[in-house]
């Protein structure tokens, strides 16, 4: 039951590659198992995850078909999406949930695959629990039934969204049919301002190249804003590629990395971990690789962002105004943007800052893990949530959760008014029953603010830990750069 520590077992000379290669091509094509006839490559899957609301079709196609799970070692499992977060919760806690929790204890029980429950330690976030145990290593191929399983890339790791038959596939033969992704490539040049995070960043990035620019590609983030950012700081960064259409998202590992992978439950030890080190330093693109596509972002001038429309591309420094529909030059462009700003009740010109909030939600796999939890606290030291303001804080997983609580933040977030809660998706998707109420106003740390998403006619505002965190505060939509100098 100990997955193989070695960073891809199936490593395939290609004669077909030769010249320079990306980051990605380096960890694709150590992969490749067979190039098919329709053009996609079959590549090795070196980790699976899994989480109970794509799983349970997959086990049904399995025992249908009379099939085994090929490597019950190499595939652990987690419940995050449809659990309560109330402290102390089980399985029967959410109603909704309890029969598809059920149903993902025993299918795992039955096929040997370990199960982190709500009773587990481990259990959190599929895309917060697989690099903190240790489990997705720099170099890996991992999939999952989620579309947010590039975060992994944070490491130097191939972390692909698959669907529910592919996840079947997946449990039966280990293996994965897939389009080979084209190579993108987004530098980051400058350093981050003051109270800017990963989650600026890459809001301004979506916001400057739109949600369709990653379409179909592998793209790897570079340059020193990236070099400069810890390593949770580059999981938020690679969970967001999906919000630009990309297939994943990658930065190549480097001492942070390895440093951060050591010592963790599934990390190799010893001698293997030195020989996964010497192999991981070779994971880096060469100067002279190509890129089917080439973005440069300037950091220097990057205000805290905060989303104002239904698409993670509406999106703006907090020190602007609502835009006016009109000054898009593409009229899809233009309706959509008219149609967002309907649906969440503002008026072209309103300025950002100062809208008033219902709910404040800090947590999902994009900003649920300590560093997001710290910067929150920082900002809610000694203060009070606004009256008629719920607030929410949910860390991405359990050990995030006793990693706080060790530091004192929870103390942090009670004494000013947050809930403080037990790890999952929670409000970040409404299939539990942490809801925003019909019209209500969020501002969370999530990834996706589509209509809808939080709870019926819901209205999202996507922003950083500190952001929702002032804002919580605050009553209000507000400039975190003004809490820091107060
Ligand atoms: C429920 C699940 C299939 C979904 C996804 O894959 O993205 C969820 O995680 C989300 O964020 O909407
Ligand atoms: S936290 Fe949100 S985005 Fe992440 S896996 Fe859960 S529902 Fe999906």
């Amino acid at each position: 039951m100990t997955p193989d520590h070695k960073t891809s077992e199936h490593k395939t000379a290609d004669p077909s590659v030769t010249g320079p290669r990306s980051l990605f091509d380096r960890i694709w094509d150590a992969h490749v198992v067979k190039r098919l006839e329709d053009d996609r490559d079959l590549v090795f899957v070196d980790r699976h995850v899994l989480q109970e609301t794509t799983s349970a079709q997959a086990f049904e196609g399995l025992a249908r078909a009379g099939r085994r799970v090929m490597h019950p070692e190499l595939t652990v499992a987690t419940q995050d999406h449809i659990v309560s977060t109330l402290p102390g919760r089980d399985e029967g806690t959410n109603p909704g949930g309890t029969e598809l929790l059920g149903l993902m204890r025993a299918n795992t029980a039955a096929h040997g695959i370990r199960h982190f429950g709500v009773d587990d330690r481990r259990q959190g976030i599929v895309h917060v629990m697989a690099h903190e145990t240790g489990f997705a290593l720099p170099g890996c191929l991992l999939t999952c039934g989620d579309s947010h399983t590039s975060t992994v890339g944070g490491l130097g790791a191939i972390g692909l969204g698959v669907g529910t038959s592919e996840v079947e596939h997946v449990l039966a033969t280990q293996t994965l049919a897939i389009t080979r992704p084209r190579n993108m490539r987004v530098t980051f040049d400058g350093a981050l301002g003051r109270g800017i995070s990963a989650k600026d960043i890459i809001l301004h990035m979506i916001g400057q190249l739109g949600v369709a620019a990653g379409r179909g590609c592998a793209v790897e983030y570079a340059g020193p804003a990236i070099r400069a950012l810890p390593i949770e700081a580059r999981l938020t960064i690679c969970n967001m590629s999906i919000e630009f259409g990309a297939r994943l998202g990658l930065i190549a590992p480097d001492d942070a990395t390895f440093a951060y992978v050591r010592g963790r439950e599934f990390t190799p030890t010893g001698a293997a971990f030195d020989r996964a080190v010497a192999e991981w330093r070779d994971l880096v693109t060469d100067p002279d690789a190509r890129f089917d596509r080439d973005f440069t972002i300037d950091c220097r001038q990057v205000a805290p962002q905060v989303t104002w429309g239904t698409s993670p591309q509406d999106v703006a420094g907090v020190d602007v105004a609502v835009p006016d529909p009109a000054q898009f030059a593409d009229h899809r462009r233009r309706d959509l943007a008219a149609a967002a700003l309907s649906y969440m009740g503002l008026e072209p010109g309103t300025p950002l800052e100062g809208i008033p909030i219902d709910v404040a939600f800090i947590g999902s796999c994009t900003n649920g893990r300590l560093s997001d939890l710290e910067a929150a606290a920082a900002v809610a030291r000694g203060k009070r949530v606004a009256p008629n303001v719920r607030a929410l804080v949910v860390p991405g997983s359990m050990s995030v959760k006793r990693e706080a609580e060790a530091l004192g933040l929870h103390r942090i977030f009670e004494n000013a008014g947050f809930e403080w809660r037990d790890a999952g998706c929670s409000m970040c998707v409404s299939i539990n029953e942490d809801v925003v109420a019909p019209g209500a106003r969020c501002i969370a740390t999530s990834n996706r603010n589509f209509e809808n998403r939080q709870g019926l006619r819901s209205r999202t505002h996507l922003a950083s830990p500190a952001m929702v965190a002032a804002a919580a505060i605050a009553g209000r939509i507000t400039d975190v750069r003004k809490e820091m100098t107060a």
